[in-house]
């Protein structure tokens, strides 16, 4: 990255401050950590780490950080302006943002008169000296400071000569950055851009008296234009970009910084990372969600597991010919990747990709192709759902080509539950009749349902054949009424995820009784990771 160029942005990730406002995220100190690690890792330049004086966890995250700094970044300490009426220096909270002991601190303060006189109940002269005050001490005990304009766009808005007179203050007292808040979300892009342009018209004036300062913007989500919004502001002369992983923060969250990063740089080309860095994106929004115990949003766009799955049979006929005909960029740039989906929306082309990923030859003009498409078009007819259990539709491929690997054939099972009234733990029993070369073997086993059970049954049948098996578990199980007007009739769709360890695989079964689907569900789980366990064999053999 070229320091200073006329293109480069500075990125300011507040996911361990603004994000961890958003309801239902929680983090610990431990956590905050690992974040903090990995967003420096990445090179992002500024990482506001929480707000100190708030909460002892923010105490003890700066704490952590004073041992053990970060590599790279500039850990940042966020504050509000000191308490109306006091004395900056004798305020506890601003004395918590100096013990956290960071070069950078980030103070917000009101920008909009009707925050001020309704919100904070005091008078416009007293917020501006409040800015004043708090930025001249924190100035005065050798910090930098960023200046974040809370409300900024309403406030403008409502009054603009008082909104410019706050950020005056701010940077007539030393604060090397302004951050355009748009705190409600409640702003468009064509009004965040023609506002940035008069703010930096009016800096360009030099209506403010000193150094020229830095303009951030800082986007929140209610309008569902964050990202527009901040991209707008960028365009129209912000330099720094405050945002969070994934978006989250208050209410529906803020700019998110996984699509953001990628439009800035990929498309209008500012440097935000080291092009180097831009592949990580994808890892560091599914790490991220994952350490604050998130489900990652599978449609987020960029870094999404659906957003480059392509599901229409036009749309993966044409990709495969040319990735560009349905793809905004390349996924690899962020380091996500290209997926076909397998349903009743598929065509000729989704069946001949996922063929290739299966190692399976088939061309397009084997008979066998179209077979395989006209089945699974009935079978999601009946209920069935491939694109979530491709294992099950690998099964279904070989059968058709004949290849289909006979590892056991199923004789027959039973089940038996004890439900006891008043009792809340119930009890089954299965048994199963099974062939294995030849060989009928007889087993049963209990389980704590019925499924447990004739999971436990059919591994115990089987292991003395295949000792893998013991390694396989059913990791989860998904059960979904289809027709549920029909009641007792109605069909039941099972889906079973199963692994070994290191891969996981799901498997569908369909039928009006749901033992039946989940029967056929966990047999074909157990054939499949037989099938992985022959191929993986095959393959040592043929790379030894
Ligand atoms: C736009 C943003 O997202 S800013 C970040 C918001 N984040 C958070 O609020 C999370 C952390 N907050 C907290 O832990 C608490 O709210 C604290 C510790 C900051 C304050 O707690 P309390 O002292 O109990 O006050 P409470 O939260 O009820 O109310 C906020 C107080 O801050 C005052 N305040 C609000 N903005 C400012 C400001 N910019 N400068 C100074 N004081 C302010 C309010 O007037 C109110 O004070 P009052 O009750 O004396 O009138
Ligand atoms: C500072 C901040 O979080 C806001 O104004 O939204």
């Amino acid at each position: 990255m070229t320091a200073n160029s006329s293109s480069q942005l500075w990125i300011y990730d507040t996911t361990l401050r603004d994000g961890t406002q958003r309801e239902g995220l929680s983090v610990s100190t431990e956590d905050k950590l690992r974040i903090a690690r990995r967003l420096d890792q990445l090179g992002i330049p500024f990482i506001e780490g929480g707000w100190p004086g708030a909460n002892p966890k923010d105490v003890q995250f700066f704490w952590h950080l004073q041992e053990e700094p970060l590599s790279q970044a500039e850990i940042v300490a966020f504050c509000f302006t000191r308490r109306p009426n006091k004395i900056a220096s004798e305020d506890p909270m601003i004395q918590a943002i100096l013990a956290a002991g960071t070069r950078w601190v980030t103070i917000v303060g009101k920008s909009w008169d009707l925050q001020v006189t309704e919100g904070l109940k005091t008078t416009l002269a007293e917020n501006l000296a409040m800015i004043q005050d708090t930025i001249d001490y924190l100035r005065s005990q050798g910090r930098r400071v960023i200046y974040d304009a809370e409300h900024w766009f309403d406030g403008y808005k409502h009054n603009r000569d008082y909104a410019l007179q706050t950020l005056e203050t701010a940077i007539a007292s030393g604060a090397e950055w302004v951050t355009l808040c748009d705190t409600n979300g409640g702003a468009l892009p064509h009004e965040i851009t023609g506002i940035v342009r008069d703010v930096m018209q009016a800096i360009g004036q030099n209506r403010f008296q000193s150094p020229i300062p830095k303009l951030g913007i800082h986007a929140h989500n209610d309008s569902d234009t964050a990202v527009a919004n901040t991209i707008a502001a960028v365009m129209a002369g912000a330099r720094m970009v405050q945002g969070t992983i994934n978006g989250y923060g208050e209410r529906c969250g803020n700019a998110n910084l996984c699509s953001l990063i990628p439009n800035l740089q990929l498309k209008l080309g500012y440097e935000c990372l080291e092009d180097s860095k831009i592949s990580h994106i994808t890892e560091i929004s599914r790490f991220v969600s994952e350490v604050v115990n998130l489900a990652p949003d599978e449609h987020a766009p960029f870094v999404g597991r659906s957003a480059f799955a392509h599901k229409g049979g036009l749309h993966v006929s044409a990709v495969e010919r040319n990735p560009l005909t349905y793809e905004h960029i390349e996924p690899e740039k962020i380091g996500n990747r290209r997926r076909i989906v397998i349903s009743e929306q598929a065509g000729v082309s989704n069946v001949l990709a996922k063929a290739r990923t299966f190692g399976i030859e088939l061309d397009k003009h084997n008979p066998k192709t179209g077979q395989i498409l006209q089945r699974l078009k009935i079978l999601e007819q009946e209920g069935y759902q491939f694109e979530a259990a491709e294992a099950s539709f690998e099964l279904l491929m070989r059968e058709a080509l004949g290849n289909r690997q006979p590892f056991f054939e199923i004789k027959g099972f039973q089940v038996h539950c004890d439900l006891v009234q008043g009792e809340e733990t119930t009890s089954a029993l299965a048994t199963v009749k099974v062939a294995v070369s030849g060989r009928d073997i007889l087993e049963a086993a209990e389980g704590n349902g019925p499924v447990a059970a004739l999971d436990a049954a059919l591994r115990k049948a089987l292991v003395n054949f295949y000792p893998q098996i013991a390694e396989f578990e059913l990791t989860d199980y998904k059960v979904r009424i289809l027709n549920g007007h029909t009641g007792t009739a109605a069909k039941t769709r099972v889906l079973v995820e199963s692994g070994n360890g290191h891969q996981r695989w799901t498997t569908v079964g369909v039928s009006t009784n749901i033992l039946a689907a989940s029967y056929q569900a966990v047999v074909e789980g157990l054939e499949y990771g037989l099938l992985l366990h022959s191929q993986a064999e095959m393959a040592l053999i043929a790379n030894s």
